[in-house]
């Protein structure tokens, strides 16, 4: 049988970059027939990740996506709004995979994260559904960590305080970041022998992150050695963008709608690479022993990982360090709260373009290709 041919777009950029990998590591292209697209570089020799391509083809040309059984998108929600419609409209009705949020909340779009809702999909793929978006990576990432929680039925409401990494906003606040540790560093590098006065090195150190030697165009504020409790658009009731997808995407990814399950809390960039952590305090709907909480935990899918509530342990295993570049997502700091025996605190970290961003994508790809 003839091999589905799917349209990469995006494959160059960040998440795109990170898709390749994952595809190469499984194996995804022994299955397909790539087909390359760019929105800059059309003519030019196609990349090899292990299967012969023709050059790449023009991402705006619409007969040439028509072509395409499946394309798999990390190009951004620009191309999106741009050109799927008029895709669509042409009469193409093949499958359309997306890591942008432009069409996350679409009725006919399913919000496509397998270890968490393969009943969704399954049932989405039943019924003709043509279109599938990677989630929020905060979302897709904490339904990872507590998915077990979700699956029995316990959460009757959460907060989730997120710490969130560079890389979400894209490579160049990535290095952007990495250019303020830098300056800051420079302004106090021979002062740091165990002689020298701190309160000195600090007030340097203040007075460079203030100044305007900072480089501060990706971000706005500087990120390095400080913090910014704000990501995404404004909403009318207070709310950012990235908040108000915690409840509006979770509820959508679990086929929640009739009765959602209430989540909020705020979302805050700190100074990490790519990983992305949450603190959760979560209302479970009865008193469940904690040996009992963290079984669900660990059972509800093979990427979970308990880390018991212990100090050393927690601080090695519970970190972005520990969790950069791999498909972990540990769950940790699990414990009844003072609030009373029903509220469970959890803290989880996870690599943000992996389950965050390309990981549900090439999955996805997967499902299809097997269905
Ligand atoms: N960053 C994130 O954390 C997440 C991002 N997403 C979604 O994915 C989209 C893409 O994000 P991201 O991968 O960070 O975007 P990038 O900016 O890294 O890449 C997007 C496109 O920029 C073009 N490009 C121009 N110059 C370069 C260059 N020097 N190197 C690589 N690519 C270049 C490429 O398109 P071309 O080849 O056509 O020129 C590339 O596909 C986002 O807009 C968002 O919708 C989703 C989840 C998480
Ligand atoms: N907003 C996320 C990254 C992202 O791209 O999210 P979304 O896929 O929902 O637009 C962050 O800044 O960390």
């Amino acid at each position: 049988m003839a091999q589905k041919r799917v349209g990469l777009v995006g494959w160059r950029g960040m998440v795109g970059s990170v898709l390749m990998k994952r595809m190469q590591d499984e194996g995804d292209f022994n299955h397909i027939e790539p087909i390359f697209f760019t929105t800059s570089q059309a003519g030019q020799a196609a990349p090899n990740f292990g299967k012969e391509a023709p050059a790449l083809k023009d991402a705006t040309d619409i007969d040439e996506l028509k072509a395409m059984d499946i394309i798999i998108t990390c190009q951004g929600g620009d191309y999106t709004k741009a050109v799927y419609p008029e895709l669509r409209e042409s009469g193409w009705n093949g499958y359309w995979i997306d890591a942008a949020s432009s069409l996350r909340m679409d009725d006919d779009a399913i919000i496509v994260l397998d270890p968490v809702n393969m009943n969704v999909i399954k049932d989405g793929l039943a019924k003709g559904v043509k279109t599938y978006v990677g989630g929020n990576c905060t979302v897709s990432l904490m339904l990872m960590g507590l998915g077990g929680l979700f699956q029995n039925d316990l959460v009757e409401w959460m907060t989730s305080m997120t710490y969130q990494a560079a890389s979400g906003g894209g490579a160049r606040h990535m290095k952007e970041l990495i250019a303020q540790m830098g300056i800051i560093n420079s302004a106090v590098a021979d002062k740091l022998d165990a002689g020298s006065a701190i309160l000195e090195v600090d007030r340097l150190v203040a007075e460079t992150i203030r100044s305007e030697q900072m480089p501060v165009d990706n971000f706005g504020v500087p990120l390095a050695g400080s913090l910014i409790p704000w990501i995404d658009t404004r909403l009318d009731n207070g709310q950012s963008r990235e908040e108000w997808k915690a409840f509006a995407e979770t509820n959508k990814i679990l086929g929640l709608g009739d009765s959602p399950i209430p989540i909020d809390g705020t979302c805050v960039r700190i100074g990490a690479m790519r990983c992305h952590s949450q603190a959760f305090t979560i209302k479970l709907k009865k008193n469940v022993p904690m040996d009992e909480v963290e079984a669900m935990i660990a059972e509800a899918n093979d990427w979970v990982k308990v880390i018991p509530n212990e100090r050393d342990i927690t601080a090695s295993e519970l970190s972005p360090v520990k969790v950069t570049g791999t498909l972990s997502v540990p769950v940790g700091r699990l414990r009844k709260m003072n609030l009373g025996d029903e509220y469970l605190n959890a803290f989880s970290v996870g690599d943000q373009l992996l389950w965050g961003a390309a990981e549900p994508l090439r999955r996805m790809l997967r499902i299809l290709l097997e269905d």
